[in-house]
């Protein structure tokens, strides 16, 4: 399946795995909308893509992600650019114990959001011509830890949410496909997070259970993350599915028993 000429939005799109997976886009020939509330590093993130891949192939907005009005209108400005939207991979997260309840606004809420945002400009239903949503989850919906107990409540949202939305895709013939992303440690500016006690609050004191985990079970680069988002995307007989990304297997994904009659 041959990218070339789609138009993609990814949110948090500025850095870490959100940045790798925009390169992985743009070097397929896919234009993107980029969204992230850091403005610098956006800025920076675009003038080095246009560098690299000629001016008028990406955009950067700043958003917000948690603001509904922004980002409907983040994705209004894409279309009114692109002329089309394609794929949407709502991959903008934190992880801050402290604050949770701006936890669950980024890392759920805003997947919500997003999705049904996306929906509204991909699918049959409202006379579009069909798309690809991608939602990012962890590894971390599968393996609990006391370090980061909201953080993995919104991480099992979001694979419920997906599953759920998939199975009102294809039974309500959207034309969109809809699947989940589950990386285990991956080396970005959130993996350094967790030793603040401004982001962890009082779970900051299980910090060293954490980092011994990163020890175990190894840290993933963010390019092995956006091979695996552009293998969900490529692959047409995917809908609902549950992808994991560790050290030990790599790229594979979660089974689930068959639902008993
Ligand atoms: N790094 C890791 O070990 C893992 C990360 N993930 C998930 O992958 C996703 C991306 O994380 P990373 O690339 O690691 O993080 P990162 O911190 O390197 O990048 C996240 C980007 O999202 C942006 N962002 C944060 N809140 C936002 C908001 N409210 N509106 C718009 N942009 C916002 C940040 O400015 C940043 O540019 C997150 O959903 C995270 O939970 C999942 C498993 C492991
Ligand atoms: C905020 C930074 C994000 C940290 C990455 C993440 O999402 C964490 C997940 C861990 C969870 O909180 C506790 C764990 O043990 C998770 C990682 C487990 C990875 C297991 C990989 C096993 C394998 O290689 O087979």
């Amino acid at each position: 399946m041959s990218l070339n000429g789609m138009v993609a939005l990814v949110t948090g799109g500025a850095q870490g795995i959100g940045r790798a997976v925009v390169h992985s886009l743009m070097q397929s020939s896919v234009k993107v909308a980029i969204l992230d509330m850091n403005q610098s590093c956006g800025e920076k993130c675009k003038e080095e893509l246009d560098l690299e891949f000629g001016e008028g192939n990406c955009t950067f907005a700043v958003c917000d992600v948690s603001n509904g009005d922004a980002l409907r209108d983040a994705f209004q400005r894409t279309v009114d650019t692109f002329g089309q939207l394609d794929i949407v991979i709502n991959n903008a997260g934190i992880n801050n114990e402290k604050n949770w309840g701006k936890t669950i606004e980024v890392n759920l809420t805003s997947v919500i959001r997003g999705t049904y945002l996306a929906l509204e400009h991909m699918s049959r239903e409202h006379g579009k011509g069909g798309g690809i949503i991608i939602n990012v989850s962890s590894m971390a919906a599968f393996f609990h830890s006391p370090h980061q107990p909201v953080y993995t409540a919104t991480k099992h949202g979001v694979i419920g949410f997906t599953r759920a939305m998939a199975d009102a895709s294809a039974e309500g013939n959207y034309g969109v496909r809809i699947n989940v992303v589950c990386p285990a440690f991956v080396n970005t500016a959130l993996l350094r997070s967790v030793e603040r006690e401004d982001n962890m609050g009082k779970f900051v004191k299980f910090k060293d259970d954490f980092k011994s985990r990163m020890d175990k079970f190894g840290i993933l680069e963010p390019s092995l993350i956006a091979e695996g988002m552009i293998r969900l995307i490529k692959d047409t007989s995917l809908n609902g599915a549950v992808m994991k990304i560790t050290s030990s297997k790599g790229i594979h994904f979660h089974t689930y028993e068959p639902m008993s009659a």
